[in-house]
């Protein structure tokens, strides 16, 4: 039952809900049906989850107690985000920005993800890569209070009572999970890691419409190797060495069952900015084990093939036929390689055919045979040829047609590497997918400079686009926000069990067909990033879909329109004056009656 409902006075029901004159605000209009009222704690009606700042009407003020604590004027919500676009363009700083949203999140939850979502380009560059690696940086001067679950080595054994402390646990239905060693490209931030998995699940909303509820970002706090943040006074972490080997995996262990236990089996587990070796060795010991996902080896894999499928559609040359050099042998790359022989392997190549014309580059140089300690997962790509230790030189041998670098070499792709490309290929495709920007291969400027306005050129973060000889070439975004979103979406509303590779390959094929004709031909093989909500909802289609058709989803029964279903279930990002009908408010019980004294017992 929903008891503000009931406790409306008729009368105030009957006002206009946006009345915004001073008159409506006389306190004769207040309630008068006091002996059922429940004095509303302003602390919920100001809480992030229902705040409305001054969006709440004189109906609500009245009704929820909190007449006279706003000014008089009624805002509506499209004053409301012409107030919150002011204030955050009037900030100088990209890291003031941030600072600022931190803050909106904080207060005003529903009017703070409308805004993302409307503002996507303008915003992602600030919650997202590259300004939240610098918030990651200083995390500690940053932090504005809850915004996740830290565990720590001390908490083993009672981690499903840290986990159920998070306030909204019996809503969470997806775990977004860092141990902080491998923050985008700038190495181990130990417990500042936490602003990685904040910013990716306000994109679960923001792109996916996911309810902010449902998600909980947490940060396995076991020590940092960083010895600058462990004497910085202002670290939020522990000030001791990780953990490693059998502790640090049984303690992976026990978190993992932990979530399940604590928010059901069919939790979403995914796996953010995880050392190379742990994220693989986590990846095929979860993979079939429950709903686990993991971006950076995935998510990364699935935008990076559908740049490549991009490149096959602007060249019509046949992946198979391209000479792609992978540089770097970390998450990213490998889980590129990874998806790309499946790709090539549905196309009935042998594992001979497929791996012929594909090439691994990393710190020790180019992988033959001869290479030391070539990572299982490469093995197939080390070719039987002397080893070159220069990357000018591999590319020179091999003329490379594409070049995919995720390394965090800044600069890696050198003016000789990218004039050798353009000097053999009418469309060299060149990917920096290093974040944040500070660590791309080479910026946009750079490619075009160097190939004479010919590259196919994306980068991890975001570039402007570059004026070439009276053109303007628009850097595409290749970056796993084009995929995750989506994907969590669709396995979340399709209900999967687990999430098998071939969710990948939908992923990529559905983004590569993103592009017009017209994008193509004006070299984009990746949408506008404002158009991020639009690709998650398609691919949280075609994943779910696929779900359905492979008998790997739990949703009972199969939705008729999954397109509509998903709409239909999503977060609502609107409030109007009439929310408070709609709205999930929490059901306030009417204080207990208070036992009759002994005077009111004589009468
Ligand atoms: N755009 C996107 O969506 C994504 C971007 N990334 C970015 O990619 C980068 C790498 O991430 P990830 O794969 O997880 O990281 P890793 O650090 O695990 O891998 C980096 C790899 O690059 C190698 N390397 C380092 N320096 C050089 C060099 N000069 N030349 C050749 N290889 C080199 C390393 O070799 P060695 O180990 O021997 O040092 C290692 O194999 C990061 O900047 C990350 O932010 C990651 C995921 C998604
Ligand atoms: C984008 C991302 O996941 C990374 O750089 O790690
Ligand atoms: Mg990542």
């Amino acid at each position: 039952m929903n008891y503000w409902r009931i406790l409306i006075h008729p009368r105030l029901t009957r006002m206009k809900s946006e009345n915004n004159t001073p008159k409506a605000c006389r306190p004769q209009n207040r309630m008068s049906c006091t002996q059922d009222v429940v004095k509303t704690p302003t602390s919920i009606v100001f809480s992030n989850k229902y705040n409305k700042f001054m969006g709440f009407t004189l109906e609500e003020r009245q009704r929820l107690n909190i007449h006279g604590l706003l000014p008089v004027c009624v805002r509506s919500p499209q004053d409301q985000m012409y107030v919150f676009e002011s204030n955050f363009r009037s900030i100088n700083t990209n890291i003031g920005k941030y600072q600022y949203l931190r803050i909106m999140r904080q207060s005003f939850e529903r009017l703070y993800f409308k805004f993302v979502s409307e503002h996507v380009t303008e915003v992602l560059p600030i919650i997202y890569t590259p300004t939240v690696g610098m918030a990651c940086m200083v995390y500690g001067m940053l932090y504005r209070g809850m915004s996740g679950v830290y565990i720590t080595k001390y908490d083993r054994g009672h981690m499903v009572d840290v986990l159920k402390n998070w306030p909204d646990s019996k809503n969470v239905k997806a775990v977004c999970v860092t141990d902080g060693q491998r923050i985008l490209g700038l190495g181990d931030l130990g417990a500042n890691g936490m602003g990685i998995c904040v910013g990716k699940m306000e994109l679960y909303t923001a792109l996916g419409g996911i309810s902010p509820a449902k998600c909980l970002p947490v940060c396995l706090d076991i020590g940092t190797t960083n010895k600058n943040l462990r004497d910085d006074p202002m670290y939020i972490g522990l000030r001791e060495d990780r953990i490693t080997g059998k502790e640090y995996e049984d303690f992976v262990e026990e978190f993992i069952q932990s979530a399940l236990k604590a928010f059901g089996c069919q939790t979403l587990i995914h796996f953010e900015d995880f050392a190379t070796p742990n994220a693989f060795k986590f990846l095929e010991k979860y993979q079939d084990q429950c709903c686990y996902f993991n971006d950076d080896i995935q998510g990364t894999a699935a935008v990076g093939l559908a740049g490549l499928l991009g490149i096959q559609r602007i060249t019509k040359i046949e992946l198979q036929d391209h000479v792609i050099l992978f540089c770097g042998a970390g998450s990213a790359m490998m889980g590129l390689t990874a998806l790309l022989k499946k790709e090539l392997q549905s196309r009935g190549l042998s594992d001979e055919e497929l791996t012929k014309n594909l090439y691994v580059y990393d710190a020790k140089g180019l992988i033959t045979k001869s290479s030391q300690e070539i990572p299982g997962n490469i093995a197939d790509f080390a070719k039987d040829m002397p080893p070159i230790k220069s990357l000018e030189e591999v590319v020179e041998k091999i003329k490379p047609s594409i070049i995919m670098g995720a390394t965090s070499a800044a600069g890696l792709f050198t003016e000789k590497i990218l004039r050798t490309m353009a000097a053999s290929h009418e469309r060299p495709g060149v990917f920096a997918f290093s974040n944040p920007t500070n660590k791309a291969e080479c910026t946009a400027e750079q490619a075009y400079k160097f190939t004479d306005g010919r590259a196919i050129y994306s980068a991890g973060s975001p570039f402007p686009p570059v004026e070439f000889n009276g053109k303007r070439l628009t850097p595409g975004q290749a970056n796993n926000c084009f995929a995750f979103p989506g994907i969590v979406l669709g396995v979340m509303t399709a209900l999967a069990v687990t999430v098998p590779d071939e969710v990948y390959l939908v992923t990529a094929h559905t983004l590569s067909n993103v592009p017009s004709k017209e994008d193509l031909a004006s070299g984009k093989i990746y949408p506008n990033i404002a158009c991020a909500k639009d690709v998650a909802l398609e691919i949280a289609v075609n994943v779910c879909q696929y779900l359905f058709d492979n008998d790997l989803a739990q949703l009972t029964p199969v939705p008729d329109d999954i397109r509509e279903y998903i709409l239909k279930n999503e977060y609502q990002l609107d409030f109007s004056s009439s929310t408070t009908e709609t709205w999930d408010y929490p059901e306030m019980k009417p204080n207990p009656k208070p036992n009759p004294t002994k005077e009111q017992k004589q009468k």
